[in-house]
């Protein structure tokens, strides 16, 4: 693990945003196409903003969000609605979006069309990731009925999950999959995730999620 402090958050912001597009034009290098995994959340929203009218082929970047709760678009809890509003503007609006929500009524409903879609897009090139205070990650979140089998080598690449038993539903992408990422990134603001991260370098994914993807990861921190 990769561990950069930066002396503000508009400098964290700014240079995370430069560290994706070098990355995602690496990979655009490569491939024809690249798949680019984002997280929702109160925190990425500055990060979309400067990425949306950086110099990329935006055309060639399919998105695929972390994970998303069980929620239409026009619902302001709904992560694909930040997207929208935040990274798919100016010069990214013509990116590709791979949809993390069906209009079913359950989440396990939705599911396997779903996983057909992110399947045909994998593996990740470029993942950035958020965290909790709880050490989440995604919407792996420790305690969670089936976080054992999202950890497990032999997840699929979706599955639906709630943050408590009987919590929020949502859809995540699983630990293999994102651990399988050329690139992961990792933004964390404040003391608290800052020590919440510190903790989970030291526990196993079972009590804290993020650590599944911890190893090869670049961490991105400002007070
Ligand atoms: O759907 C979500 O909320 C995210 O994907 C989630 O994993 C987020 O990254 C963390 O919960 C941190 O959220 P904040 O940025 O709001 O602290």
């Amino acid at each position: 693990m990769e561990f950069i402090e930066y002396p503000d958050r508009e400098m964290l912001m700014l240079r995370l945003a430069s560290c994706l597009q070098s990355d995602l034009g690496q990979a655009l290098r490569r491939n024809d196409r690249v798949t680019f995994s984002v997280p929702g959340g109160t925190t990425p929203g500055p990060v979309f903003d400067i990425l949306s009218d950086v110099d990329l082929d935006w055309p060639r970047v399919d998105v695929v969000l972390n994970d998303e709760r069980w929620v239409p678009e026009d619902n302001p809890r709904s992560n694909t609605a930040l997207l929208r509003a935040r990274l798919f503007q100016n010069r990214a609006a013509p990116a590709g979006l791979i949809p993390l929500y069906a209009d079913t009524p359950t989440p396990e409903d939705g599911l396997p069309g779903l996983i057909d879609g992110v399947s045909a897009h994998l593996p990740l090139d470029v993942v950035l990731l958020g965290m909790g205070v709880d050490m989440h990650t995604a919407s792996l979140f420790p305690g969670a009925d089936n976080l054992t089998a999202a950890l497990a080598k032999d997840a699929p690449p979706l599955m639906a999950m709630r943050a408590d038993g009987a919590g929020e539903p949502r859809i995540t992408l699983t630990a293999p999959v994102l651990r399988a990422a050329m690139h992961v990134h990792i933004l964390i603001t404040g003391a608290e995730k800052r020590a919440a991260l510190e903790r989970a370098a030291t526990l196993d994914p079972a009590e804290a999620p993020v650590a599944a993807v911890l190893a090869d990861a670049m961490v991105h921190w400002a007070e």
